[in-house]
């Protein structure tokens, strides 16, 4: 204590002080305890609306994810071992708390087509106002994947044609070209999955809105690397479920503010090109085929179309690209990287493949790039891009839905206000609906073969179905036949003696995207 005869300055500094500090990290820690405290508790209390169904149990769920384990390690231990006793129907614990998880393919039917009872959720968008976390603000509130009625139309009305139009075979082809080039110049097996980022983050880049990333040259670029600084680390556990962490309690994680300094600098970069190309286009219309133009200026220019069509704002504008960067990258070099796998541990299916390939393009020693129309011709090529994805599907389930009214799906009671998984890894996967499973067979997807003879189709989801189906499919499909017909023209694929992947596909530990682990591939050149 203090006498009346202290010097009240020294008092303060020596005494008080200290003890408003101590005191003052007590609370903040107090704060923080009890935050975290009850919103785990709001998390993982069961709702007494689910009691009718069977529950993959919380800890187990949040244990799996926090030891990194991927969405295929959670369907193969806890949602396929469910899937006989629940009919592909139960409940499982996820970052938006508790979540029907539906694996039936009749199910999954009446969700894509009953949309106004199956609504995107909102969670995100409601997060996404509550807090400026990393992941909210690269999205920003709203976008054509979250939105629902008249936000959803108007976006997909403007992005429909725009995707119609854009097929730029060309632009794929010099792309392709840069990716040989790198692989000429490495010495022993490439790592594939690293080089397929870069080129699938420029096709997007040149195609989305006519921006040079330069990435499949230059992996260093600065660009590059600041792109990368946030796409790698917006799918964080810890701040996924706890956003207060990502945002109020932000100070205290300074390696988290440089990742919210690049997606500043990002956002500003995006901004800078819209309004650029805005003036270019006002100046007057461009003259590249339409075919070859990018998704931007085709954007821009159905908004200022004859059809009384709505023009999106330079926000919206943002938003949408920013979709279809994330939606279109990862997805697509995931995809190409699994079917080059398929294709290096199937010699037999690699031979068969080329045959095709080689029939359309010819033999000559010399890059030969498909033009528009051949892209049509490589039919056993699309059936081994379509089972690689069957197996190693990029999105491994759908944005969450959110049932409206209290409906039935399969028999089985939905309350009002449940969010709504579809697991598509636990259908792909899935024993009661395709034959041997595990098995890479391409001619599952032939005419008159496994998939057309099963009594739902909806067993295969890769790209979603109904109104909502992806609106990238076919320029991803288009990009994939491109690069994968010309590797097979040029090179002989296999894996290396040391491959981790020698007895079948190893993903990486991973949240939210599903990718192969750490992939190496032996090139040999044909010519
Ligand atoms: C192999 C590549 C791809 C896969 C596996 C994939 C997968 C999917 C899936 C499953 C959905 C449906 C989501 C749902 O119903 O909740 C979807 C939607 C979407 N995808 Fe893709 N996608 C791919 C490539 C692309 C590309 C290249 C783009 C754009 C350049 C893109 C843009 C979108 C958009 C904007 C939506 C939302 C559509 C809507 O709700 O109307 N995707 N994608």
């Amino acid at each position: 204590m203090f006498s009346l005869g202290s010097d009240p300055v020294n008092v303060f500094q020596n005494t008080l002080l200290p003890s408003v500090k101590r005191s003052k990290f007590k609370y903040l820690g107090a704060a923080i305890a009890l935050y975290v405290v009850s919103k785990a508790y709001r998390m993982f209390a069961y709702p007494k609306k689910f009691g009718h169904l069977k529950k993959i149990p919380a800890i187990a769920m949040m244990r799996s994810m926090l030891a990194r384990e991927n969405d295929y390690d959670r369907a193969t231990k806890f949602m396929l071992p469910t899937w006989k006793e629940t009919n592909g129907i139960m409940t499982a614990w996820g970052q938006f708390g508790w979540e029907v998880v539906i694996a039936n393919p009749e199910a999954v039917r009446t969700i894509l087509y009953k949309t106004d009872i199956f609504p995107k959720s909102e969670v995100f968008q409601v997060q996404a106002q509550l807090h400026q976390t990393l992941i909210t603000k690269f999205f920003g509130t709203n976008n054509m994947a979250f939105a629902n009625t008249h936000e959803w139309r108007k976006r997909r009305k403007i992005a429909n044609p725009a995707f119609k139009r854009s097929m730029p075979a060309k632009t794929f082809a010099l792309l392709t070209s840069r990716m040989f080039e790198q692989i000429d110049k490495s010495s022993g097996p490439v790592h594939i999955q690293k080089l397929l980022q870069r080129f699938t983050l420029d096709a997007i880049g040149l195609i989305g809105f006519g921006f040079e990333f330069n990435a499949t040259n230059t992996p260093e670029g600065e660009w590059v690397h600041i792109y990368n600084d946030v796409a790698d680390n917006i799918a964080d556990f810890k701040y996924l479920v706890f956003p207060a962490l990502d945002t109020t309690y932000l100070g205290l994680f300074p390696e988290r503010q440089k990742k919210h300094e690049s997606l500043n600098r990002l956002n500003s970069l995006f901004n800078q090109i819209i309004e650029h190309k805005k003036l270019e286009l006002a100046k007057g219309a461009s003259n590249v085929e339409d075919n070859e133009k990018d998704l931007l200026t085709l954007m821009i220019e159905a908004g200022n179309g004859e059809n009384d069509q709505e023009a999106l704002t330079d926000e919206e504008l943002r938003n949408e690209l920013v979709l279809f960067f994330l939606a279109g990258h990862d997805t697509t070099s995931n995809a190409m990287t699994a079917a080059l796998y398929f294709l290096a541990a199937n010699p037999d299916i690699q031979t068969r493949a080329r045959k095709e390939v080689l029939s359309v393009l010819g033999d000559e020693p010399l890059d030969v790039w498909p033009t528009l129309e051949q892209l049509k011709e490589f039919p056993y090529l699309t059936r081994i891009m379509k089972e690689s994805i069957r197996l190693a599907p990029p999105a491994t389930g759908l944005v969450e839905r959110e049932t409206a009214v209290d409906t039935e799906l399969a028999g089985v009671v939905i309350p009002k206000g449940s969010l709504i998984k579809v697991d598509t890894l636990s259908l792909h996967y899935n024993e009661n609906l395709w034959k041997n499973p595990t098995k890479f067979d391409p001619d599952r997807f032939a005419e008159g073969g496994e998939l057309e003879s099963m009594p739902s189709t909806y067993a295969y989801l890769p790209f979603g179905g109904g109104s909502r189906q992806c609106i990238g499919m076919n320029f991803s499909l288009a990009e994939q036949r491109v690069a994968l017909s010309s590797i097979l023209r040029k090179y002989e694929l296999s894996l290396p003696a040391d491959s981790i992947h020698k007895d079948g596909l190893v993903f990486d530990r991973q949240l939210l995207i599903l990718s192969a682990k750490d992939m190496q591939i032996d090139f040999t050149k044909r010519y």
